[in-house]
């Protein structure tokens, strides 16, 4: 099933600003975690945060679980939005926030406004934050503030919080890029692991090609704003990466 297709898309930050995406096509499947590579200003971050408008496009057609990005208003573009969990390179967590709270700001989207403002979540909401930090291996962490963990830690809270929102689809801007090769491999692991448990297709910016190859079924291969490669894992070759960073001053 295609959860996600994208077609055309173009787009610049300012009028007469240079085209950043020139015209991008690609699909995602039920069952994807893609990658997108590429050198460093290729447009892979601007390309996960036009699938939802967080960047706007100038061109193209972005048909996601079925609806029309492009065309809706801001009211059913916040509902949209709902169903895609981010996962950012720098985490996003609210700092003097414990765990558990950084967590249920996942449900924010879908709590009443005074319930919000209380920040009173039902207790099904707080069963699945307590069932989430356990799977993402939090669970002796959970009233500690979010800037007492390390770097990994941090990013395990960012997945449980996107979790809580039962995404769709998971967006993932460099998830490892802050943290270091071990961690880095771990946390892309628990990542592939539980959007597989829960059957949620990933799309995935990562500048580390060994990563992207070991973790990730598919593959886009993006260099200045057009795309180069698109393909299974397996059928990545060489030549491929070549011509992806052949403008890459190394
Ligand atoms: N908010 C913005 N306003 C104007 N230009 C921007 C903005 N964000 C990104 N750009 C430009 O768009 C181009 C692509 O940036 P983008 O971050 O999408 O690339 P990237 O492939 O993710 O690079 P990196 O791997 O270095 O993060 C760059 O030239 C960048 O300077």
């Amino acid at each position: 099933m295609t959860v996600l297709s994208v077609t055309g898309l173009k787009v610049r930050y300012s009028a007469k600003g240079p085209e950043i995406l020139k015209g991008i096509d690609f699909e995602v499947k039920s069952d994807d975690f893609l990658a997108i590579i590429g050198p460093s200003g290729a447009g892979k971050s601007t390309l996960i945060r036009a699938v939802n408008r967080l960047v706007e496009p100038t061109a193209g057609e972005i048909i996601l679980l079925d609806h029309n990005v492009c065309d809706l208003n801001a009211k059913q573009l916040r509902e949209l939005r709902r169903n895609v969990g981010m996962i950012f390179q720098e985490f996003n967590l609210i700092n003097r926030m414990s765990v558990m709270d950084n967590v249920l700001s996942g449900r924010l989207g879908y709590t009443g406004n005074m319930r919000s403002l209380f920040r009173m979540f039902p207790k099904e909401d707080v069963d699945q934050a307590l069932y989430y930090l356990d799977r993402v291996g939090l669970s002796d962490h959970i009233n500690k503030r979010a800037d007492e963990l390390s770097g990994g830690q941090r990013q395990r809270v960012g997945i449980a919080r996107a979790l809580m929102q039962r995404p769709k689809l998971l967006l993932l801007d460099e998830p490892t890029s802050a943290l270091d090769p071990k961690i880095s491999r771990e946390v892309m692991g628990l990542i592939r692991d539980i959007a597989r448990e829960l059957k949620v297709p990933a799309l995935c910016n990562i500048h580390d090609v060994q990563l992207a190859k070991e973790f990730c079924n598919r593959i886009i291969g993006m260099q200045d704003g057009y795309k180069k490669f698109d393909g299974a894992t397996e059928t990545l070759k060489d030549s491929d990466l070549e011509e992806i960073y052949a403008m890459e001053v190394l």
